[in-house]
């Protein structure tokens, strides 16, 4: 849904995840099983994501408690769901908070490691994006490539709950942004654990 967020709740949304992200080691690139580093840099709230599992605490980290998830955040994924999808349930307990530089990218994943199939709703601030949205059986194609942009809704449930996805590139700007981000792009995912 392009232009989801108008622009006065895309600042709000940048100040929040200025604000999450302050703290030392908040922001951080997961370290892969593999010893590869995520280009992208996380700050999670509700759960602690880290490669391939979720805890209360940044057990990769300094090992100190998950920010809480904001009820007011859960209030927006639930507008956003009902308005993507037309459900009036939805009850996001996991918000991944991901920070793209110019150079950073997301390779082919599912989103799996929640014990539920409810939707994700995904929130694009900054930088625009190429957001490679495939199928369920694997990484490879058919896939479609959607241009992201600041304000933009991607919701993904039901049979597309556990499509593969990435972000192979990000994008200049094609207009300045009044939103407090000066540079890169924000990626927001809310997630129902199931926990
Ligand atoms: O940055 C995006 O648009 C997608 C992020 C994503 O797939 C994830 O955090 O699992
Ligand atoms: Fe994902």
């Amino acid at each position: 849904m392009p232009d989801w967020l108008d622009e006065n709740a895309q600042r709000e949304l940048v100040t929040a995840c200025r604000d999450w992200a302050s703290g030392p080691g908040r922001l951080r690139s997961a370290r892969l099983p593999n010893g590869g580093v995520m280009s992208v840099r996380t700050v999670c709230l509700g759960w602690h994501w880290y490669p391939y599992r979720y805890s209360r605490h940044l057990d990769d980290g300094d090992g100190s408690p998950v920010l809480p998830f904001p009820g007011w955040l859960a209030d927006l994924g639930r507008r956003a769901a009902g308005d993507a999808l037309g459900v009036t349930r939805y009850e996001p307990d996991i918000a991944l908070v991901n920070f793209y530089d110019e150079d950073a990218r997301m390779g082919m994943h599912q989103d799996k490691d929640e014990a539920s199939d409810e939707p994700v709703v995904s929130f694009s601030l900054g930088d625009p994006c190429v957001f490679r949205f495939g199928n369920t059986e694997h990484r490879n194609r058919p896939w479609t490539d959607v241009d992201l942009r600041s304000g933009d809704l991607f919701v993904f449930g039901g049979p597309s709950r556990f499509a593969y996805h990435g972000v192979p590139k990000t994008l200049p700007r094609e207009e300045p942004l009044e939103i407090g981000l000066p540079e890169g792009r924000l990626n927001i995912t809310l997630r129902v654990s199931g926990f």
